[in-house]
């Protein structure tokens, strides 16, 4: 960075906001560049754990397992308030009865469930925010304890206006001047804004969420929103590393990607950032910073517009997503015919599965379709639909798609052919092949058990140990 910041945007995860110690150590984070004279915007997620305890209480009411679901919501509650009373909350605090309120309307709304036998999207997005909207308080209190004046508020009340995609809602355009308009009078008052990440507001007011991992994408909208130097992600990993660290356990942390590549890497399942997280930086430029929350003097990964290669290492990073299921459509020359070809693809629009991989045979007699399992009878259903009984339509489950990402991969030869020699040499059979024309990426499908010690020899292939970072 050349010039002194002058507002940050800084988001902490699950993890960096799991208990009183990592809440504590996160405002002591922000509070460092308010000292400093920054003006920081921070955006939270749920304790982590919450978002997942959320989604499965609101399972059991649905299945009319109420005693569960209270036993759940007493378990969080007491959890909460553990945290706000490490924090110096008195008993009688607006931090304490706020958790308290809170786990009230969140009984009240899994109750509704239960007595309805109904899960809605929309009442499952006002459930599983509850994660998100009670770390916030707790937040703020650190914040204040540590001599930073704060205050939270829900990434409705923040602005963040969302389309109707209940599960998985994108801002409408008018967010942008809305959350300028709610957050600007805080910080012109010298105020901290804490947002509660992943969530926003349809126009009508309804709770949305953003998608799992969403709150990378509340502090990036808001980012672009307020104009920001930069936003950072603080994470428990050093930055955007070169694999998965749990997989590869000599994974380096690289020091600059563009936009394009991380949001592969993130699309293909690196699970570091929300995939559409940095949308929104896009047309500004603002950069994103993926920095360690345990060395926060270390620099990190740096996200920005340009590409930064290195022509001796095409490839910066090897990913993997797990439980995918192929789908096969075969059927001797009626896939040749264009209508029946689109007819499938309508059928997977009108679902809004998205496709990880497509390949089409050249003598048109088949086509493999990769979708993550879960979706996988739905995808069955829709397709045997469309083509009505003309052509075989199967599931191939226990199934990886393994990429490799760069940009510097554009034009390069041999990039493919050293994947497919590491894939060969540990004897791992390719199930599907695909590259995008952007050249940003190589794609394989392979047997799910395969997939991580697949990923390591990939990883040593390209030598990403070695390099990433040191360009
Ligand atoms: N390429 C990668 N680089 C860094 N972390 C990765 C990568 N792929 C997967 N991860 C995983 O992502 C985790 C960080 O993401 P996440 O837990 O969602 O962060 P947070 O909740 O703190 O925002 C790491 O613990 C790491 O295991
Ligand atoms: N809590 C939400 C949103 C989120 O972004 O969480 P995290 O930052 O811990 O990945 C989730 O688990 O999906």
């Amino acid at each position: 960075m050349s010039d002194a910041p002058t507002l940050l945007v800084m988001k902490f995860g699950g993890t960096n906001m799991g208990d009183s110690r990592a809440i504590r150590h996160s405002a002591s984070l922000a509070g460092r560049s308010v000292r400093e004279g920054v003006r920081v915007v921070v955006v939270v997620s749920a304790m982590a754990g919450v978002t997942n305890q959320l989604l499965q209480l609101a399972d059991a009411a649905q299945t009319g397992d109420i005693a569960t679901a209270n036993d759940e919501i007493a378990a969080m509650r007491t959890r909460h308030f553990t945290a706000a009373q490490e924090l110096g909350a008195a008993p009688d605090s607006d931090t304490v009865r706020e958790i308290r309120e809170m786990h009230e309307t969140l009984r009240q709304a899994v109750y509704g469930v239960y007595l309805l036998r109904e899960l809605t999207p929309r009442s499952r997005d006002l459930i599983v925010a509850f994660g998100e909207r009670l770390s916030a308080p707790l937040m703020t209190l650190a914040l204040e304890q540590s001599g930073v004046r704060a205050h939270h508020v829900t990434g409705g009340e923040a602005g963040i206006v969302t389309d109707t995609h209940f599960g998985n809602a994108r801002p409408l355009p008018t967010a942008y001047a809305r959350i300028k308009d709610r957050l600007s009078g805080l910080l012109n008052a010298g105020v901290t804004p804490v947002v509660a990440g992943f969530m926003g507001e349809t126009e009508q007011g309804a709770l949305t969420t953003l998608g799992r991992g969403g709150t990378d994408f509340s502090a990036t909208i808001i980012g672009k929103a307020l104009g920001a130097t930069e936003v950072w992600a603080w994470k428990d990993v050093d930055g955007v590393m070169s694999a998965d660290p749990r997989v590869v356990k000599d994974a380096r942390n690289i020091e600059v990607l563009s936009y394009g590549e991380v949001m592969e890497l993130a699309y293909f399942g690196a699970k570091v950032l929300h995939p559409l997280a940095v949308t929104p930086l896009q047309e500004s430029g603002i950069p994103l910073r993926v920095k360690s929350a345990a060395d926060p003097d270390f620099p990190g990964t740096l996200v920005q517009a340009d590409p930064h290669d290195d022509a001796r290492h095409p490839v910066k990073a090897v990913t993997a997503i797990r439980n995918v299921s192929i789908i096969n459509v075969t059927g001797a020359g009626v896939l040749g015919v264009p209508e029946v070809v689109a007819s499938l693809f309508t059928a997977i629009a009108r679902e809004n599965i998205t496709l990880l991989m497509v390949s089409q045979s050249s003598s048109m007699s088949n086509v493999s379709l990769a979708v993550q399992s879960l979706y996988a009878e739905r995808t069955v259903s829709a397709l045997r639909a469309a083509v009505s009984g003309e052509l075989k339509v199967e599931e191939q489950p226990g199934v990886a798609v393994l990429a490799i990402v760069g940009s510097g991969m554009r034009g390069q030869k041999g990039v493919a052919a050293k994947l497919f020699g590491a894939l060969a040499n540990d004897e791992v059979n390719i199930l599907m092949i695909s590259q995008g024309s952007s050249e940003l990426n190589i794609s394989v499908a392979v047997e799910d058990a395969q997939v991580e010690h697949a990923t390591r020899a990939v990883h040593g292939a390209f030598a990403l140990q070695e390099v990433a970072g040191s360009v």
